[in-house]
């Protein structure tokens, strides 16, 4: 996975799987926002792989903290899950007391399952200069299969910045995935792929946004294949 582009429907309901199929790659299985996801996991017969994702409080997400391991270690049981949402800080250390081992143990098992790991950074108020940028893209890269991050943009600056990192960043050889959130960067989710982004992020239905900015799922396939001039009909 993530050797090319991945376009990931982005939900906190996997019934929506049969309505992603036409445009998605994958499904991102928000858990934190989701009811019962081990039960939705368990009866879940889509065609899809799953990218899981099971978000720190700490990281903007719903996880109850430590406690999101467990759910996450039986999701890496079932034969859809494909790839792990595993945050940089956890990995790195310097989150809460106790993620770090949490973290590392399950790269490990992710890795002893053939199932990718997706290390991510979000920025939720700013976009750092290229070269930051550039820095957390490699250091996530380094910790798993893809570097992931996302970052707020406020003015138009910030989404070129965006760019050229990922334009850097995939030069020096990282396999990254990057977008900007807030309106001044929607575009960078439709032009970042160009530039080596692996993978999109996008709700089935718009008023089930995971981030602000994105685009409805069905609109960025159109934006990112359009742009790389692929042909409609094929
Ligand atoms: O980390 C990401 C990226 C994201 O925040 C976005 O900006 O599209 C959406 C999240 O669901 C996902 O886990």
């Amino acid at each position: 996975m993530f050797e090319e582009f991945v376009l990931t429907a982005s939900t906190a309901d996997l019934g929506e799987e049969s309505r992603a199929r036409e445009h998605a790659d994958a499904v991102e299985f928000r858990m934190d926002l989701a009811s019962d996801p081990l039960a939705q996991l368990e009866a879940y017969d889509g065609e899809l792989p799953l990218l899981v994702t099971n978000r720190a409080s700490w990281e903007g997400g719903e996880a109850d903290d430590l406690g999101r391991y467990d759910a996450l270690s039986t999701a890496l049981t079932s034969d859809a899950v494909a790839a792990v949402d595993v945050e940089l800080a956890a990995l790195r250390g310097n989150a809460p007391e106790g993620e770090r081992s949490h973290a590392t143990a399950l790269r490990d098992t992710a890795r002893e399952e053939d199932i990718a790991v997706v290390v991510s950074v979000h920025d939720f108020q700013s976009t750092p200069e290229p070269g930051a940028l550039v820095d957390l893209l490699a250091d996530a890269a380094a910790e798993g299969d893809v570097g992931k991050l996302a970052t707020t943009a406020t003015a138009p600056a910030d989404a070129l910045a965006m760019i050229e990192a990922t334009h850097e960043a995939t030069a020096a050889g990282h396999r990254v995935a990057t977008m900007c959130m807030g309106e001044p960067g929607r575009h960078t989710r439709a032009v970042t792929p160009l530039y080596g982004s692996r993978i999109g992020y996008a709700p089935v239905d718009p008023a089930n946004a995971t981030a602000p900015g994105q685009y409805p799922l069905a609109t960025l396939r159109e934006f990112v294949d359009g742009l790389r001039g692929d042909d409609p009909d094929e």
